[in-house]
């Protein structure tokens, strides 16, 4: 597989958990995500030990704080060598702008990504906290406050991509969550759809957790993943 379009969640409490789900993966046919969980545990260790097994590493902390914090974390997340990295787009423009200029003069300079609107949303979440309209107006919102900012795609759902490749064109990277097999659980997602249709609908990658890592066997569901995603390929 040329660019691996799944991005696996590593969301585990230890990493002796995550190394051996990792150990049981291909750097060739996925990619990786070093979440909340698992950094809060580990520290950059972790993410220095799967950056070196040869992964991409999507280091998603979803930074949201005041700009001249949030630049500095981008920074020191730039040197542990990761391949992408994100903040939250409600941290607003100052903030995004930051983000990115402290990272665009950084040796590796990782791609750099904003949170829209959370999967596990919908529309009344949103209305709770104060959040206006429909799920898709916020998220275009936010992405077209990233996509002005200069950085390089958005966490959205799957939902919302077909909206945002015809408003923000192709070369824009959009990394979908709440990915869910026809015969999975949702969990605690809203915003979900199969992996098909997310990448026939316009996603860039789709970052996949529990259907994978809580599988009977990680690497035959993840094949299986990708074989649905490379028949549609041919299709096409
Ligand atoms: O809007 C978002 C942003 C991030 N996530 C993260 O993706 C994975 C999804 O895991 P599943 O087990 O496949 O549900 C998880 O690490 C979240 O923190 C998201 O789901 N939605």
């Amino acid at each position: 597989m040329h660019d691996p379009k799944v991005i696996v969640a590593l969301d585990f409490p230890s990493v002796n958990e995550a190394l051996e789900l990792a150990n049981r993966l291909d750097p060739k046919l996925c990619k990786l995500k070093i979440g909340k969980e698992l950094f809060t545990a580990t520290g950059p260790s972790c993410v220095e030990k799967l950056v070196s097994s040869g992964f991409d590493v999507f280091l998603d902390l979803k930074f949201h704080d005041i700009p001249n914090t949030v630049a500095s974390a981008c920074k020191v997340a730039a040197q542990l060598g990761v391949w992408m990295v994100n903040v939250h787009a409600l941290g607003g423009r100052a903030m995004l702008t930051a983000a990115r200029e402290a990272i665009d003069n950084e040796l590796h300079r990782p791609k750099l990504i904003a949170v829209t609107l959370l999967t596990s949303m919908g529309s009344e979440d949103m209305h709770e906290t104060g959040l206006l309209g429909e799920p898709q107006e916020a998220v275009l919102r936010l992405a077209k406050l990233a996509q002005t900012s200069g950085l390089d795609g958005v966490v959205c759902s799957a939902q919302e991509t077909a909206m945002l490749r015809r408003e923000l064109g192709y070369e824009f990277a959009l990394v979908t969550p709440g990915i869910r097999p026809a015969d999975s659980s949702r969990d605690d997602q809203v915003r979900i759809m199969t992996p098909s249709d997310a990448i026939y609908m316009g996603s860039s990658y789709l970052v996949i957790g529990r259907p994978i890592t809580r599988a009977d066997d990680p690497l035959h569901m993840l094949k299986k993943i990708n074989s649905e995603i490379e028949l549609l390929g041919e299709i096409e």
